[in-house]
């Protein structure tokens, strides 16, 4: 039962017969007294709130009485309704606990969608200790490779969230496999057979941001000599990829909350509102609560955005799974370039597992594939890659060399070896690997500079 609380009779009317008209259980309180009776009598599935409860438009009694209901039974989904013009209302609501929140004049779509996709994440709770096996029988995710524990429990949200509508902000490093994630995502969820739209908001300019989302009609301006479909129209019935989503202008922050929050807009040019039906990814390597916190990102976009949260770990954060992802890539090359005996030796395979890659999972499949084109061996080995690695752009960029004059190579050497054996924890054979020396080698350096070490971690 969905339980609609409004002292207005004409909202919970119309709330009433909508819910109704679609299947949906519903009853309706008018008082914050007779919210909590009805709440106490029945446990509610969810609970639709209007923040501007009373004719005083402060909303203080709606949040007081949200804050009742949250202290009552946290576990009841509440979606607030707020006017647009109370929006931090909302957002202090959504950190009160709120599930989700929707702006008055409120569409019926977006309301409806908000409201199946709040229940049926209530319906499926995260399972811990999911294994590999048991994902690939449920979901299709062949083509992410990874079994570290992380990864297992990226895999088991994206299994749990992937059927509802729920909004997904996913976040990580450059390169640790978020469009791929977010293709998931997509590819296990009732919208499959419809498109998957990618849109890298980082290269979109303000000025530009309403043709490309919304689309425009011809003469719309200067050099629209045609007209354009939006990604947004594009992207109907299926979902939208918003990538680099941290890294759009303000002004084009508040067109998307509008689109996301009402699920219509208006083509450039055009007075006619058109409605969208998408499921919205987004995917980020900047700290979202960072920008808001500095002013640079809306809070009420994030809320809008992040439902869920999914946050990919860096590729050396999980090296127990370099050689599975370099095996992978290995199978795609020898189909691909039609070397079928191509294999990499077990050293290469833990040395690899030692290297930093600040370009993770995309760093690691350039370095593959490099290597073996550059070598025609089948078997390819430390030595091979490290050639390709020290030509690696991520490595060369990453040096800064202190000036000539403040440090002797002595100096410099001692630093890069109490920092590999830093990195490593003191492991002897990884921190030589990383310096591309030996295990004696190394020992010899350690002796000679009299740096400390734990034999006994070898
Ligand atoms: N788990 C994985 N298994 C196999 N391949 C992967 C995996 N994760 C990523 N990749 C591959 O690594 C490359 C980089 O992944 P992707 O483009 O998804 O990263 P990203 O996080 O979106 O990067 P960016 O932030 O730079 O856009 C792609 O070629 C992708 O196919």
């Amino acid at each position: 039962m969905i339980l609609i609380i409004d002292d207005d009779i004409a909202v919970r009317t119309s709330l009433l017969l909508l819910l109704r008209q679609e299947g949906l259980e519903a009853s309706a309180a008018g008082t914050p007294e007779q919210a909590m009776e009805a709440i106490s009598a029945t446990r509610p599935a969810l609970i639709l709130l209007d923040l501007n409860f009373s004719n005083r438009t402060t909303g203080e009694e709606g949040m007081a009485l949200l804050q009742r209901i949250k202290t009552y039974d946290h576990t009841i989904p509440v979606i607030l309704i707020t006017g647009w013009g109370s929006i931090e209302l909302a957002v202090q609501g959504m950190k009160l606990g709120a599930a989700d929140f929707i702006t008055k004049p409120w569409s019926n779509e977006a309301l409806l969608q908000s409201a199946r996709t709040v229940m049926a994440l209530q319906t499926k709770k995260p399972q811990r200790g999911v294994t590999r096996r048991q994902l690939d029988k449920d979901f299709d995710f062949r083509q992410i490779i990874g079994e570290d524990p992380a990864i297992l429990q990226v895999l088991e949200t994206i299994g749990r969230v992937a059927a509802t509508d729920a909004s997904v902000l996913i976040t990580g490093e450059s390169g640790t496999g978020k469009e791929l994630i977010a293709e998931a995502i997509h590819q296990n969820s009732r919208r499959k057979m419809r498109p998957f739209v990618k849109v890298n908001l980082g290269g979109i300019s303000a000025s530009l941001f309403e043709s490309e989302m919304f689309g425009h009609v011809r003469g719309a301006f200067t050099d629209a000599r045609f007209d354009r479909t939006g990604r947004f129209e594009l992207a109907n019935k299926g979902t939208i990829f918003l990538d680099e989503t941290g890294d759009l202008e303000p002004s084009s922050q508040v067109k998307l909350l509008r689109v996301l929050q009402d699920r219509t807009y208006e083509v450039l040019g055009s007075s006619r509102t058109k409605t969208v039906d998408v499921r919205v990814v987004c995917a980020t390597n900047k700290n979202l609560h960072q920008m808001v916190a500095d002013g640079t990102f809306r809070e009420d976009l994030l809320y809008r955005i992040n439902l869920i949260t999914i946050h990919l770990p860096a590729l050396r954060d999980r090296p127990g799974d370099i050689p599975l992802l370099v095996n992978h890539f290995v199978r795609n090359l020898r189909d691909i370039y039609n070397r079928p005996n191509l294999t990499v030796s077990k050293e290469a395979l833990k040395w690899l597992q030692s290297l930093p890659l600040p370009g993770n999972i995309r760093q690691l499949k350039n370095l593959t594939e490099r290597t073996m084109l550059v070598h025609n061996t089948d078997l390819l080995e430390i030595a091979h890659f490290r050639g390709q690695l020290e030509l690696s752009p991520a490595a060369k960029g990453q040096l800064q060399l202190p000036g000539v004059g403040t440090i002797t190579l002595e100096d410099l050497e001692v630093e890069m070896i109490r920092k590999a054996l830093a990195f490593h924890q003191n492991k002897i054979a990884r921190a030589a690997a990383a310096l591309g020396l030996t295990r004696s080698a190394l020992y010899r350096r350690l002796e000679k500079y009299n740096i400390p070490y734990d034999e006994t971690s070898d």
